[in-house]
Formats: C-alpha cells, structure tokens, sequence
C-alpha cells in the first residue's frame, strides 16, 4: 500500500555471517519479515506506534533502530521532514534473523520511497548500519546490506563500504530453528575473542572464497564444503543448548551446511528444495526435543527482493 503520504511495507528477515563470513556475509529470507508503515507528518520529528504486544521497543525512541537510521538519513539530506513509523514485528529481538536490521532497513527504504528515492537503495545501507550500531554498538553490514538489496551480499570492505550482490542459484531453500531464548548481538560479540590464528584465518578465507565461488557457480557441494566456521561458531555455539545434536541432524536429514545464525540464538540450514527444508526443519525440530526448549521454525527461498510494498 502506498499513497503520497504513507507506505506499508514488508521488511526480511536475514541470516548474517553464513558460517564462515562473520560481519562480510548475509542473506535474507522471503520468510519471516517484519511489517511497517511509513507515513508524512505535518511537524518535524519521529514518532513510533508498535502495534506488536509481546515486543518491547527501547523506552527511548532515540534508541530504535528504525529512528536512529532515518535520523541518519534525514540529517544527510539536511531534511527536517516528520515521520510516523508504525511496527508491527514479526521477527523476535535477539532472534539472530536480524530483527533490529529489518526495522533499520525499512525506516530507510520507506522514508527514501515517499520522498522520491533521492538515494539508491545501495546507499541507503550506510544509514541503516547506524540503526545497527545503536543495537549492538557496532555498525556492521552483514545484515542491513541483505535486507535492503535482497539475496546474498558480500561486504568486501567497510572502510570505504563496498557492498556487492552475489549471484547464487535459483534454487536454494533455508531451514531456520529459531529456539526460544534471547541472545543479544552485543553480549555475543562481547565474548568473542579479538585475535585469531594463522592456522584458523586461512580456513576462513579459504571457505569464504569457496562459498562464493558456490554460489556463483551454482555448486552446491562446493556450497556444502563452504558451511564451515572455525573461529565464532566454537565460541558461540556453547550459549545454544543441544547445537551440536540439533546440527548433525540438519546434516543427516541432508542440509548442504548448517551453522548459527548471525549471532544466535538461531540456526540456519541451506538445501536445494523446499521438500529437503521441510525434511530438515522437522529433524532439527525432533533433535531440539531432548533439550526441552521450545522452538519456532522457518521454511524460506532465498529473498531476491529486499523490501517490498504491500
Ligand atoms: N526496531 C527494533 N527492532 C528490534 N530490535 C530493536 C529495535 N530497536 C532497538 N532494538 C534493540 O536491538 C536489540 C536486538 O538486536 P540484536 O542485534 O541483539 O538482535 P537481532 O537483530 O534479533 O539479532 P541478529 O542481529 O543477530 O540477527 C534489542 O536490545 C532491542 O531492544
Ligand atoms: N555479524 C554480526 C551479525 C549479528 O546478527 C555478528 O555475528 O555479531
């Protein structure tokens, strides 16, 4: 829906790092994704109406990532315009699928719409990192970039910001577990080590490489031998009750790869159909059983889009 004064749009959700890509890969999903409404004000300023009951918004609108990136935005065009943004969220904060990036990305993608896109959806990204930056302290790209331009992005530099689209094939379907305990972006990388071994980096680069090169060439088990992370997941897999159980039954029931999800607690599976996701999800779903953890699952095609106006 959109008039002169208003849009309604779907923003995705997005899975950051694909295993080996920590803060330089992500994707988004056609499934779940956030509802938001943008419209004109009459006065100067931002105001917020959530229309989601169990989601709690910082009490500080300053602090939602949705206004921290159209202020962004606005002070860039030296615009005072007033907005409303009305949320009605479907993706859970601290779910690792990139809640907060879904609502930076669509305060953005909205707000550039209904003032004539004087900004290219690339360089909308820039403004949305900062809606990031106010949710975990760091301004990284891996899941506003995804949510903005759809499909697979590699963040090949961020000083200067370099954003390129990656190419992957038609079909490819991800099996999302999303265990029902909250882990925020900011406490995960605050156990992360700052240092890494020669020996780690250059299994890192080397699956990066070979994750894109997959992807580009529609090699699926070269996809598959990619999904592998030797620095974060060993760390951050501890804070995911049964991970290793829940991965090696994504894996039996035939995923390419398995890993977490951004930051977790979620965790993502690819596979080639929606026949083998479907298969997945139930595998991981019955593998979580044992941890008495209750569990949501998410059945998606890799989003091609970004947002979009419904
Ligand atoms: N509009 C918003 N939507 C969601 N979370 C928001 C929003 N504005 C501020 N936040 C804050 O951001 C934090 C959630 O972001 P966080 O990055 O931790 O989780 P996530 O986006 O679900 O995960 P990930 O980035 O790993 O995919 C919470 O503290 C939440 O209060
Ligand atoms: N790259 C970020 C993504 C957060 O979703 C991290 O792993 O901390």
């Amino acid at each position: 829906m959109k008039d002169s004064n208003s849009i309604k749009i779907f923003s995705p959700a997005t899975v950051a790092n694909v295993a080996c890509g920590f803060d330089i890969l992500g994707f988004a999903l056609d499934n779940p994704g956030d509802e938001i409404q943008v419209s004109i004000k009459d006065s100067p300023g931002i105001s917020v109406l959530n229309q989601t009951k169990d989601t709690v918004f910082p009490a500080d609108v300053n602090k939602n990532t949705a206004v921290v990136s159209l202020q962004a935005y606005l002070s860039h065009l030296g615009s005072d315009q007033g907005f409303e943004i009305t949320f009605t969220k479907k993706i859970k904060p601290g779910s690792g699928i990139g809640s907060s990036s879904a609502s930076a990305a669509a305060s953005v993608f909205a707000a550039n719409e209904l003032l004539g896109n004087p900004i290219s959806k690339e360089n909308l990204v820039q403004f949305a990192m900062q809606g990031e930056k106010a949710a975990c302290g760091v301004a990284h790209a891996d899941n506003v970039a995804p949510a903005l331009l759809g499909g697979f992005v590699l963040v090949r530099s961020y000083d200067p910001l370099d954003i390129i689209s990656i190419p992957y094939p038609e079909e490819l379907y991800c099996t999302i577990i999303h265990p029902q305990i909250e882990v925020k972006t900011e406490d995960a990388r605050k156990i992360l080590r700052q240092g890494i071994s020669l020996k780690d980096a250059v299994k890192q680069w080397g699956n990066v490489g070979g994750l894109i090169a997959g992807l580009m060439k529609g090699d699926y088990a070269l996809i598959g031998r990619s999904l592998e992370d030797a620095i974060i997941e060993p760390i951050r897999s501890i804070l995911i009750p049964g991970y290793d159980a829940v991965k090696e039954a994504a894996l039996e029931a035939g995923a390419l790869g398995c890993c977490i999800s951004g930051s977790g607690p979620s965790m993502f599976a690819l596979s080639r159909s929606a026949e083998e996701a479907n298969q997945i999800a139930a595998a991981m779903k019955k593998a979580f059983t044992h941890y008495e953890i209750d569990n949501i699952d998410y059945v998606s095609k890799v989003n091609n889009q970004g947002p979009k106006v419904i």
